[in-house]
């Protein structure tokens, strides 16, 4: 539709319906930024259905999302860290949180991705990048005040670009006419460069890995106690994985103030995956392309996949991520 005709066409509809407001009608057609409150039961069961062995991250973002959503004057935007090895579904989870507060998703207007390597890959233009970039947030969130912002790639994020949005994350009422209170800003790492590779206490870790060797540390201390993985709670995690990355000069929030000004409110840990749970993603994705599930490809598709420590083999170094591609040659 393009807007003189989608007005028309509201307008007539309004006018013959009566009851309904040109803004709800408008809104039937249109994308519209809209107060809503967040369906917790809803995002539960996305969370339950489509994310595979994340009790943690599951029980985190859930708690997060609907208590910030449910308060009606939050004194700051809600800032949330996803940290873990890589493929184990950080990306995934902000696309769910992003269908859960925007139903269009990664596609809505008011649903932001930056990606460090694509959009700030200069060192030389940090300048322009930081001005850039308070001008995209303040005028989004004056068009949208629950606007989503996702920065993918946060361990290649120059410290200075990250310098420029901390005063949007803090407890300002407003800063210049405009309240960033009601915004989500979702920061994911990026861990894991099978090159770069070193074997600490027997787990092999990645240099640029802040906090996701600690938690994968933390999964193969519990795994060979003979403890349940799903006993592993925040508190096993939390203290480690700030300090992990507050340490971790690789760190797009090191040294950036975020961290010791308490402007992250959530660090979300994600789990090393198993290969059951990279069976279960491999059904899935059989599932998602209408196949039938066939339990011989699974356990081939599986089996393809390289598990570490050296020893045991226990998770999946690539966690769920070339599944797809492998399911291609099956
Ligand atoms: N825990 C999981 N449950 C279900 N599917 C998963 C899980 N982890 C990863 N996947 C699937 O694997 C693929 C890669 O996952 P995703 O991009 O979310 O990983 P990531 O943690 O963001 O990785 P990276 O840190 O390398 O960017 C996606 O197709 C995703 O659906």
């Amino acid at each position: 539709f393009e807007p003189i005709s989608l007005g028309i066409a509201v307008g007539a509809a309004s006018a013959l319906t009566g009851y309904l407001s040109y803004r709800d009608l408008y809104c039937r057609f249109a994308e519209c930024c809209r107060e809503q409150p967040l369906n917790a039961s809803a995002l539960k069961l996305n969370l339950e259905e489509k994310l595979f062995g994340q009790h943690l991250a599951t029980e985190v973002i859930l708690k997060a999302l609907t208590g910030f959503k449910n308060n009606k004057n939050p004194k700051k935007p809600l800032t949330l860290s996803l940290h873990g090895w890589a493929g184990t579904g950080k990306n995934l989870v902000s696309q769910i949180a992003a269908e859960n507060l925007h139903p269009k998703g990664l596609k809505s207007n008011f649903v932001h991705l930056f990606v460090s390597t694509l959009h700030f890959p200069h060192e030389q233009h940090i300048k322009l990048y930081q001005d850039q970039l308070q001008r995209w947030i303040r005028g989004n969130v004056s068009a949208c005040a629950s606007s989503v912002f996702i920065f993918d790639e946060m361990d290649k994020l120059h410290p200075g670009v990250i310098d420029a949005i901390k005063p949007f994350l803090d407890y300002y009422e407003q800063i210049d006419g405009v309240s960033y209170r009601k915004a989500i800003f979702i920061f994911l790492r990026f861990f894991s460069h099978i090159g770069h590779y070193r074997v600490l206490s027997g787990v092999p870790c990645a240099i640029h890995n802040a906090g996701g060797d600690l938690i994968t540390k933390t999964a193969l201390d519990f795994w060979r106690a003979g403890r349940r993985r799903e006993g592993i709670q925040l508190k096993d995690l939390e203290p480690a994985l700030s300090v992990g990355v507050f340490n971790n000069k690789h760190s797009g929030l090191w040294h950036s103030g975020l961290i010791d000004r308490n402007l992250i409110d959530y660090f979300i840990p994600f789990l090393p995956l198993e290969y059951s749970h990279v069976k279960m993603c491999v059904r899935a994705e059989m599932k998602a392309r209408g196949s039938a599930i066939d339990e011989d490809v699974v356990t081939r598709v599986a089996e393809e996949m390289t598990f570490f420590p050296k020893d045991e083999k226990i998770y999946s170094d690539k966690g769920c991520k070339t599944v797809q591609s492998r399911l291609d040659f099956h």
